[in-house]
């Protein structure tokens, strides 16, 4: 039975493989917080692979606060990228496959704002983030891709589930208790069900072997600005609450984020025949979740 090592597990995407966890018997799954693997401690990392030998590592560990990572670049570069080097050297000198996630934000969305005709980011397209957060998840990638072990870097977007901190919880919860909501109508990207990010993560290691690390996209399926997320959820809650298109410089915080991050996954689609659903079809799965355990 092959032994998947979680680590970040009390994050969203980490409580996302928990969820699942029992529909996979083929896997056996350690589930690790933070205290029990710190993945920017070597030595505790290396102690518990070594009791472990897991067949792979799952990191869903990350520092994902956008905005505090303007204030804390250190603790964010120490998470999201040395830590990561470390994992990808520590995996390769003991045949451990890696999964690593990075993010829609090592994009810049600047064609976007030039005028030009926007198409989803491919793997092949130019990174430029315009944060501190996506340049230190963008420094972990290159990485492991210098490192190479077997293993995959899934990019993948805006998260969302009934777990953790998340922009559909937070609006969800906002429109549950009738307040009035103003949302950034300027931003596009493509919505993620993070259990179904897991499910495909689980899908790609049952299925194949991975010789070096291969980078890949994997989102849902079309895309969307916050402010149209926003309006799913207050359709699918019939609720009537305000809802305000805003711009983003309307929204104060200490990040830019990119104007336009929407990802291709044709290459995962093209190399593996799987491929997410349609972001408005997830939502609901989704908000179906999150009015079970109001
Ligand atoms: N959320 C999103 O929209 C997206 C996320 N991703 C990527 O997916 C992955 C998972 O994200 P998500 O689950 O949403 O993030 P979360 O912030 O929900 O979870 C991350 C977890 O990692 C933990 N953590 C922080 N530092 C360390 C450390 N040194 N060692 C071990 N654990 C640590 C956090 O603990 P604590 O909170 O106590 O610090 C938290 O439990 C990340 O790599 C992220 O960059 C990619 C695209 C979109
Ligand atoms: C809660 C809220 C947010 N917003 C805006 C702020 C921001 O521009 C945008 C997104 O808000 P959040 O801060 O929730 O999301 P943010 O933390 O930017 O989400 C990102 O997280 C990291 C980890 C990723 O990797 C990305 O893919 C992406 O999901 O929506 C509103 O306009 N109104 C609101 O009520």
């Amino acid at each position: 039975m092959k032994h998947l090592l979680i680590t970040g597990a009390m994050g969203q995407l980490g409580q996302s493989f928990t969820a699942i966890a029992k529909q996979w018997p083929q896997f056996q799954f350690t589930f690790a917080d933070k205290k029990l693997a710190d993945i920017t401690n070597q030595l505790q990392m290396a102690a518990l692979l070594r009791q472990l030998k897991p067949y792979a590592v799952i990191n869903c560990a990350a520092f994902t606060n956008v905005d505090l990572a303007e204030q804390q670049p250190e603790l964010a570069y120490a998470v999201n990228a040395t830590a990561v080097e470390q994992l990808a050297q520590l995996c390769r000198e003991t045949n451990t496959l890696l999964v690593h996630f990075s993010t829609d934000y090592v994009f810049s969305g600047r064609q976007l704002d030039a005028g030009e005709n926007q198409t989803p980011y491919t793997e092949q397209d130019l990174a430029e983030p315009l944060n501190v957060y996506g340049a230190s998840k963008l420094a972990g990638e290159q990485a492991m891709l210098n490192i190479a072990p077997a293993g995959l870097i899934l990019r993948s977007s805006w998260l969302y589930s009934a777990f953790g901190h998340n922009f559909a919880r937070i609006i969800y919860n906002k429109i549950q208790q009738g307040l009035p909501l103003r949302v950034v109508a300027d931003q596009i990207g493509s919505p993620t069900y993070a259990p179904e990010l897991a499910a495909l993560c689980l899908k790609l290691l049952s299925a194949d072997h991975f010789a070096t690390t291969q980078l890949l996209h994997c989102a849902g399926q079309g895309e969307a600005s916050w402010y149209q997320v926003a309006q799913e959820i207050q359709k699918y809650t019939k609720q009537q609450t305000t809802l305000t298109a805003i711009s983003s410089n309307q929204w104060q915080s200490a990040a830019t984020r990119p104007s336009y991050s929407a990802l291709s996954s044709q290459q995962l689609q093209k190399q593996f025949g799987l491929s997410l659903p349609a972001w408005q079809q997830s939502l609901v799965t989704c908000l179906n979740k999150m009015g079970q355990s109001d």
